[in-house]
């Protein structure tokens, strides 16, 4: 099928080149013109892991093409898929205008021919209507552009042009660091709409997914394909992202009161998640979760309830909690330090979460800003970040290039980022290094034992 996929980041990017990898012509369209260029010559502007190898292959094999031309975009594609981001507001609410401006812009530019407008940014409830009277607004701006100056005689009609489309809301659950894996191995595929011809063309769009010819196990019975309404589907999508935080929140509460009783949270962990009805999945305690979606997704629920008269108790307790947790490594390092001015403290990772290079709303940032203002030097060392650090504009820490360097000189590490190679560090080196060889496992990451033999001092988040 001919789709087009409009913003070309971590989801839009992924979701264009799985499905040109799977046969479908894709032109991904970006506003960013550097993006774009980047990606014309093969390279990926993002770090997904075996992101730059599909797309390579499918640009040699002419399914993937990139552009900042909306127009040639919409006039390709019988699917449109919008993935712009929708960042948070001071206020906690969604920034919806990048959605706005391509659902506008789409309108501008429908050519004829029916099409399948799908929302794939995380987007407010009620943004599916919203979205089709954008495009409707568009559509009238366009056709005012086709009147003729001095107008339209009564007896003369405007040149048409179809405006034939549906919208349908197709949440993304992909999970960066493992984005390309997630599209090929749903765990359900949910589309929301009224539209019995739209929600057939993606069925038509996911089938090969669907039917798993993509999976690590392609034994597996069909990915369930959910059909909802539309503000259904848009709830799925916070609902599932507000779940896993309180999740983790939960797992971080009990670790805290595991720290003061003496018991083990990893421990704890393992013998809740045999229960199914817990399940053993997004129970690692530690520095609190941040990232580009769990934070603003589950300001803006909270902020939609406000906005219809209700206060979501549960949803901001699990803010608050995570709030204190991403402190946690600060308390853990006074606690051992006592005075942090003019200590240096090492970062063991930066990122949010491992295998990706996002650093957007990363517990380190919190970190790295705390610590420099009680007056300590903030060193670190990120297996992605220390290659590309310039392009992040951090501030306030020194990006050293390798992991003995980082230790050299250090009062303490703190491991933010539970990076596979941190495992395999030379830990009895690095301590041997350091003015003081203390680490806080902010990640629960590392073998307790290993570490005080490797001559550490080791403190754990509940444990
Ligand atoms: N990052 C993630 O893991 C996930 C993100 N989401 C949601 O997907 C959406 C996209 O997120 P990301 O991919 O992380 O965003 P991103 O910020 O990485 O990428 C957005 C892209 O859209 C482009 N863009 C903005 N305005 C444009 C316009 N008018 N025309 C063309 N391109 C335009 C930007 O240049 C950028 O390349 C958000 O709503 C997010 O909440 C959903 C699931 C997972
Ligand atoms: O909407 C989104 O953007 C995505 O948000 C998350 O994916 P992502 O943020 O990429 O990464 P996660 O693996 O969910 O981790 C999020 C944060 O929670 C933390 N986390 C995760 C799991 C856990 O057990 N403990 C924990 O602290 C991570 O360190 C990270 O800071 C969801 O898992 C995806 O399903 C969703 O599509």
């Amino acid at each position: 099928m001919r789709v087009c996929v409009i913003g070309t980041g971590y989801v839009g990017l992924v979701t264009g080149a799985c499905l040109a990898h799977i046969g479908h012509d894709v032109i991904c369209v970006d506003n960013n013109e550097e993006k774009v260029k980047l990606m014309k010559s093969g390279q990926s502007p993002i770090f997904e892991p075996g992101l730059s190898e599909i797309m390579q292959s499918a640009i040699q094999a002419e399914k993937i093409h990139f552009t900042s031309d909306l127009a040639a975009g919409v006039a390709h594609g019988e699917v449109l898929f919008i993935a712009v981001g929708t960042p948070p507001l001071p206020t906690g609410e969604s920034d919806t205008r990048y959605v706005e401006a391509v659902a506008r812009g789409i309108g501008e530019n429908l050519n004829g021919g029916y099409k399948v407008i799908v929302n794939k940014s995380t987007v407010p409830i009620g943004s599916g209507d919203w979205v089709r009277m954008l495009v409707l607004d568009g559509v009238a701006e366009r056709q005012k552009t086709l009147v003729p100056a001095g107008g339209v005689a009564s007896n003369e009609k405007l040149p048409e042009f179809a405006a034939e489309f549906d919208v349908i809301s197709n949440p993304e659950f992909l999970r960066e660091g493992s984005a390309v894996h997630d599209t090929f191995n749903p765990d359900r595929i949910v589309l929301g709409g009224n539209s019995q011809r739209a929600v057939g063309l993606m069925r038509q769009l996911y089938a090969p997914i669907v039917e798993r010819k993509y999976a690590v196990d392609q034994s597996l019975p069909p990915v369930p394909i959910l059909a909802t309404d539309l503000s259904s589907a848009e709830m799925i999508k916070y609902a599932a992202n507000a779940f896993l935080a309180t999740k983790i929140s939960f797992i971080n509460e009990v670790a805290n009161i595991c720290d003061r009783v003496g018991a083990d949270v990893t421990q704890v962990a393992k013998g809740i998640g045999l229960d199914s009805r817990i399940g053993n999945k997004f129970l690692q305690a530690g520095i609190g979760w941040g990232g580009s979606c769990f934070p603003k997704d589950v300001s803006a629920l909270i902020h939609t309830a406000d906005d219809y008269g209700y206060e979501a108790q549960l949803l901001k307790s699990a803010v608050s909690v995570n709030e204190r947790q991403r402190l946690i490594a600060l308390e853990k390092l006074q606690k051992v330090l006592k005075i942090l001015k003019g200590k240096t403290i090492g970062l063991l990772g930066l990122t949010f979460k491992p295998d990706t290079d996002d650093l957007r709303d990363a517990p380190a940032l919190n970190l790295i800003e705390q610590l420099n203002r009680l007056g300590a030097k903030v060193k670190a060392f990120d297996p992605i970040v220390s290659q590309t650090g310039l392009r992040h504009g951090l501030s306030g820490v020194l990006v050293e290039t390798d992991a003995e360097r980082l230790a050299d000189g250090c009062d303490a590490l703190v491991l933010v980022t539970e990076w596979q190679q941190f495992s395999t560090l030379d830990y009895v080196k690095m301590a041997k290094l350091m003015a003081h060889p203390v680490i806080i496992d902010g990640r629960n990451f590392l073998d307790p034992e290993a570490m005080i033999r490797a001559g550490f001092q080791y403190v754990g988040v509940g444990r």
